[in-house]
């Protein structure tokens, strides 16, 4: 399901039966090359990943992986599965071996370091595999002489994994803290999410997940339905529960009531549908938490415990308030009702603070109650193939990874450009509109991905490190280089709640990474509410062909002599490469085709909904697509001079008409960067 697990290339392991469950955890950190098959290499050489299983069984599968890989040390290759991921796990380290000396060595995993003779820490395998990454660092192209291939096994170990996510941070806030400052090293990143905390004396913990805002619109419209998808397709444990908690007085059955009228099953998912809504129905519970959330979160935490019975209880909140609710929620929550017998994690939703300075206090009062890795900012358009795609394109695909740099692109574009059939102005009450909903976090978050250097592993802190990295290489924005637009409202119509004036639903901007891989790349955004188009894709273009044979026939036709690399997400999810090809015929005459890739038409399934794709990494302990605070503030310092001048009343947004494309202010922009608007 997510790209990031690589689970079709997952070999199928054997489910053993063993006595090894008391061993909390094994780590088997090299295989000797010659016990290894050559496709294992193959697989481990050319790729960082994350092996999958199944949630179930982990324990018995992994327990017995140890015992199982020195008995055989063979991979049964051709039996592919498709698994879940975060039970085990091949880091290929290139050089030196971090896991035996892990910067982000977690309490969840302990290295074995024991006897077989067969397992040696210095087992290398050759230069073959450290090919793999001729994009590397500065030196585009250049690999690195060998490479240590590590196998890694979790089994289990509910109390390191409490210990490493429900206690309470030693970090205070401190009131005299600087406001403004960037927050570029929070408390503790050291941990890698694992789903090990999952089985504890080989019984599955209990999952208990709470919707706060349950009544509220999101939960009614996407939450629900997601975690129901989820339930269905069986990625809840089977012990979990679902409480719907908020400040309205409502009964289990009126609560189930409500859900019930927005469940449905996807095309591909209508076997047993009703009996599956059904006994999703059964496990769901209302709380009125009533007016004081310290008192409703004491009564929720007692409630989940009847339920979670005397084994390991992992707890799943999803904080679905208004701004104005979230920091008394999430205190209530991180004081009253953190799991004692295993994880907690919390989802927020968006926007992460209007600003530089409102969101350095969210955090740090966030941060004073929860531990960084225990959160989880959301932003669904992240949960998008689309954006998952943009890691596989660049990092498995040797036609991309050498061209990704100044050197072969010329330009990249985020273009989100929503139509007349969303909502405008009711997601806009007060803040900075479209820059907070949709700027600070999709598109920097869309730009980091794309940009970032290659992570060490797909791991979510190593992702998160690169994405860090990236944002902060960002210049800050130009006013001079951004045009802002609100959509005019029109009586009665669409739109017809006044916006405040500084409240842009329309942004476009070009900016600039100030590193060696993009060095005057110019990317560009136009992102929009109440536009003509409903459009969401990245469009990177590459350079002209240096001393092109063909450019009497290409001469100023600009799709000719750019090469295209689009990646669709709405209207329909597509890969496309636009390519010159030869019209039939005598003579020699160009076209520019765009070779295909359509999702519906190659896979017959429905795809996911984004934020069960997310929930799902929630889950797993998967954090790579969730901001972490240093990302957060860095990508508001980004767009702090733009936030300056608004406030300022120095821009002031374009009036746009509904409907249409948007300030035509735009497109000046976009020249004036050497850049052809290229939708509309
Ligand atoms: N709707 C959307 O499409 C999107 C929403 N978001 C974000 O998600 C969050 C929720 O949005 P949405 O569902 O639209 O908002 P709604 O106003 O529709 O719902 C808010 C929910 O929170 C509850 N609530 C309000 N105050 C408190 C409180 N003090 N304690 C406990 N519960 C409270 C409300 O119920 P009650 O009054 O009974 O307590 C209600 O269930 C917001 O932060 C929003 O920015 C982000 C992206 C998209
Ligand atoms: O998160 C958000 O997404 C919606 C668009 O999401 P969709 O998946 O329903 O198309 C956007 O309209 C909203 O402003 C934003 O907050």
């Amino acid at each position: 399901m997510n790209s990031f697990s690589s689970n079709s290339l997952l070999p199928s392991f054997p489910q053993l039966s063993n006595g090894l469950s008391s061993h909390p955890k094994i780590t088997i950190s090299a295989i000797p090359r010659a016990a290894v098959t050559e496709d294992l290499i193959t697989l481990t050489a050319y790729s960082r990943h994350v092996l999958s299983g199944s949630s179930k069984n982990l324990c018995s599968k992994f327990c017995g992986l140890k015992l199982w890989l020195l008995e055989n040390l063979y991979f049964q290759w051709p039996n592919i599965k498709h698994e879940r991921k975060n039970e085990f796990k091949i880091l290929q380290i290139d050089g030196k071996d971090d896991l035996l000396d892990n910067s982000k060595a977690s309490h969840e995993r302990q290295v074995f370091q024991g006897s077989p003779a067969s397992i040696s820490s210095n087992d290398y395998i050759g230069a073959k595999e450290s090919s793999s990454y001729p994009e590397g660092n500065s030196t585009y192209g250049q690999p690195s002489n060998a490479s240590r291939v590590n196998v890694v096994a979790e089994c289990p170990s509910y109390s390191s994994a409490q210990h490493a996510e429900t206690s309470a941070p030693n970090f205070q806030f401190d009131k005299s803290t600087k406001i403004g400052t960037s927050l570029t090293s929070p408390p503790s990143f050291r941990q890698t999410q694992s789903f090990s905390s999952n089985y504890q004396d080989g019984r599955s913990n209990s999952l208990s997940i709470a919707v706060i805002g349950a009544t509220g619109e999101l939960a009614r419209r996407k939450i629900f339905p997601a975690l129901f998808a989820l339930y269905y397709s069986g990625f809840l444990p089977e012990n979990v529960s679902i409480f719907g908690y908020s400040r309205k007085k409502m009964t289990d059955d009126e609560l189930r009531s409500m859900i019930a009228s927005t469940l449905t099953c996807r095309i591909d998912q209508q076997q047993n549908c009703e009996d599956k809504m059904d006994d999703f129905l059964r496990r769901t519970y209302y709380l009125n938490g009533g007016y004081d959330n310290r008192e409703g979160m004491s009564k929720l935490s007692a409630r989940m415990e009847q339920m979670e019975g005397e084994f390991g209880a992992n707890r799943m909140f999803y904080l679905s308030v208004p701004q104005e609710a979230l920091l008394d929620v999430s205190s209530s929550l991180a004081d009253n009702a953190q799991s004692q017998k295993g994880w907690t994690r919390i989802i927020i939703e968006k926007p992460f603070g209007f600003d530089s300075q409102s969101s350095h206090q969210l955090t740090h009062a966030l941060l004073s109650k929860i531990e960084e890795k225990q959160l989880y900012r959301i932003d669904h358009l992240l949960g998008r193939n689309t954006i998952e795609n943009l890691t596989v394109l660049r990092f498995s695909n040797l036609v991309f990874m050498p061209l990704w740099n100044r050197n072969y692109i010329r330009n990249v574009q985020v273009i989100l450009s929503e139509d007349l059939s969303m909502q405008i102005q009711s997601r806009y009450p007060n803040g900075y509109g479209i820059i907070g909903d949709i700027v600070h976090s999709h598109v920097f978050q869309t730009i980091a991905l794309l940009a970032m250097e290659p992570p060490v592993t797909l791991d979510g802190e190593d992702v998160r490190n690169e994405k860090v990295k990236l944002l902060r290489s960002i210049r800050k924005l130009e006013p001079s280089d951004v045009i802002l637009g609100q959509c005019t409202p029109t009586p009665g119509g669409k739109g017809d709640t006044k916006l405040e004036k500084a409240t842009p639903t329309f942004f476009a901007a070009a900016l600039y990474i100030d590193n060696a891989r993009w060095d005057g790349v110019p990317f560009l955004i136009k992102v929009g509410r109440g536009l003509s188009k409903h459009r969401v894709e990245i469009r990177i273009q590459f350079r002209d062909v240096p001393g092109n044979l063909f450019r009497r026939h290409i001469q100023h036709n600009i799709n000719l002599s750019t090469n295209e690399l689009i990646l669709h997400d709405v209207p329909d999810e597509a890969i496309l490469v636009r390519v010159n090809n030869k019209i039939p015929g005598l003579g020699i005459h160009l076209d520019a085709s765009e070779l295909n890739l359509l999702y519906k038409d190659k896979y017959n399934v429905e795809v996911p909904d984004s934020y069960e794709q997310l929930l799902h990494d929630v889950i797993d302990g998967d954090n790579h697509l969730f901001m972490r605070s240093d990302e957060v503030a860095a990508a508001w310092n980004v767009l702090s001079p733009v936030l300056h001048e608004l406030d300022n009343e120095n821009l002031v947004p374009e009036q746009y008409e509904l409907g249409g494309r948007g300030p035509d202010e735009a497109i000046y922009l976009w020249a004036k960067h050497g850049v052809r608007w290229l939708d509309d």
